[in-house]
């Protein structure tokens, strides 16, 4: 093994979602989320899975925070159910639901353990979706105010906060191609509630500066694009796709103006927004995230809808198990081009982890040598980042536990801890413990 040196201070843990771990949806008064709703459509998830239970983290957070200092995990990316915390979206707060969040921070600071929170991540309060939700304007408004709460009663304790995560996924999947809640299929939605949410991030950026004393940011997935062929259209639609999921967000933040191709991709369905918008986008942030799985391979296709192209890995690609192909050296390149286009200002990678076909568990292990192999690979992707001079400041491994991989349900394990659904019984896998290791040699085992 080669030695990889990793800053002194590199912040390395894992990362989760409420809704992907909690369990108990509405309890202690918490209001009901799109993804209850969602998950119990009937159809809308494979098995039709729901995270009733999930990995009932709202009632077992103290072993799964002691679990995280055994694998001596220094930092832990967690999100916040927002209707838990307000069950109509705004106006009265639910002291039971902020409860639970204020007991689970102290509970990861006694362990040693600096929380990051993620104040959406995907499950939006169903009351404010039947007011439009992030089709609404004034969601900007409502997501700052419970922003604003989450700061009161944490910061000082949360250093490192995130607004939104994926807002990409947000829109393509829950407004274009109906794949998440609230599984809308619409073309003209999309792009507005891009733009609110841009706006709800700016607003609760600001709600930040008023109150806060602390570093906020944006996480976001970035896919590097790359032409199936050199043929021009292909090139083009690799543009395309490039805009539509890379720069759609950050350009905006950073530069004030949406990626040119948008028009291209939307047509009729663009809309133009008011110069104040930019100006409350825009507002400046302390640190970026990165959500890194794979490349995209990008091969021109009119029927592919809206980018005109469509994902196509290359022949002997090889493939986990959501059909990303492997591709390590993207996320040093994503890294410094995020360095390049936006500046030089602190990246954490947020998520980056592997679905695999895990073999049963066998005498308490869970050999998961692929997922193993996948990690090791992608840390030293970020460690030839460092080395090109990228300020990274830390690693989060998605994730902790197997969880509800959101329409895949559970059939899809991405947990470098195995959970056993029926008893809730926690097992390290081995990419656990090769994680461990890393840990504990800051990177050197990598
Ligand atoms: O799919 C694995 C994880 C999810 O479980 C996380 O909640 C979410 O933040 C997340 N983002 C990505 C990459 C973006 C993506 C998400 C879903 C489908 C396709 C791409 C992968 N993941």
């Amino acid at each position: 093994m080669t030695r990889r040196e990793f800053p002194k201070g590199f912040l390395w843990g894992s990362a989760t979602a409420a809704y992907q771990i909690e369990g108990s949806p509405l309890a202690d008064g918490a209001g009901a989320s799109i993804w209850q709703r969602f998950s119990h459509t009937p159809g809308k998830t494979v098995n039709g899975d729901t995270g009733d239970i999930a990995c009932d983290h709202y009632r077992r957070y103290a072993d799964d925070v002691k679990l995280m200092r055994e694998l001596g995990m220094q930092a832990y990316r967690f999100s916040v159910g927002w209707g838990r915390v307000l069950p109509d979206g705004n106006g009265r707060v639910n002291e039971k639901g902020l409860g639970f969040y204020d007991r689970l921070v102290d509970t990861l600071l006694e362990n040693g353990i600096e929380p990051l929170c993620t104040l959406y991540h995907w499950d939006l309060p169903e009351a404010l979706d039947n007011r439009g939700g992030w089709l609404n304007p004034d969601i900007a408004n409502w997501f700052a105010d419970y922003a604003s709460v989450m700061y009161r009663k944490l910061d000082g304790r949360v250093k490192k906060w995130a607004t939104l995560n994926e807002p990409w996924v947000v829109t393509d999947g829950g407004y274009l191609h109906g794949a998440l809640a609230p599984g809308h299929e619409n073309l003209f939605e999309t792009p507005i509630a891009s733009h609110h949410l841009l706006r709800a991030h700016g607003a609760a950026v600001k709600a930040y500066r008023a109150e806060g004393k602390n570093q906020i940011g944006i996480v976001v997935n970035i896919e590097p694009k790359h032409p199936a062929s050199d043929d021009p259209a292909d090139i083009a639609a690799t543009k395309r796709a490039d805009a539509y999921m890379n720069r759609q967000y950050l350009d905006p933040i950073f530069f004030g103006r949406y990626p040119g191709e948008m028009k291209e991709v939307f047509g009729e369905a663009w809309p133009e927004w008011p110069a104040e918008d930019y100006a409350l986008i825009q507002q400046k942030i302390d640190w970026l995230g990165l959500n890194y799985y794979t490349r995209g391979v990008t091969k021109a296709d009119p029927k592919a809808w809206p980018v005109g192209g469509r994902n196509e890995p290359p022949k002997g690609a090889v493939l986990t198990e959501t059909g990303w192909e492997l591709f390590p050296k993207g996320l040093t390149d994503t890294l410094v081009w995020m360095k390049e286009r936006y500046g030089d200002l602190p990246l954490y990678v947020t998520e980056n982890g592997a679905a695999m076909k895990d073999p049963p568990i066998a005498g308490g292990r869970v050999q998961d040598q692929h997922r193993v192999d996948y990690l090791r690979t992608h840390l030293s992707a970020v460690n030839d980042a460092i080395k090109a001079g990228v300020d990274v400041r830390g690693y989060m491994v998605w994730s902790l536990l197997d969880n509800l991989e959101w329409s895949l349900g559970y059939s899809k394990t991405f947990g470098i801890v195995h959970v056993d659904f029926k008893t809730q019984q926690r097992t390290p896998k081995d990419s656990a413990r090769f994680y461990a290791e890393v840990i504990a040699s800051n990177g050197g085992a990598a």
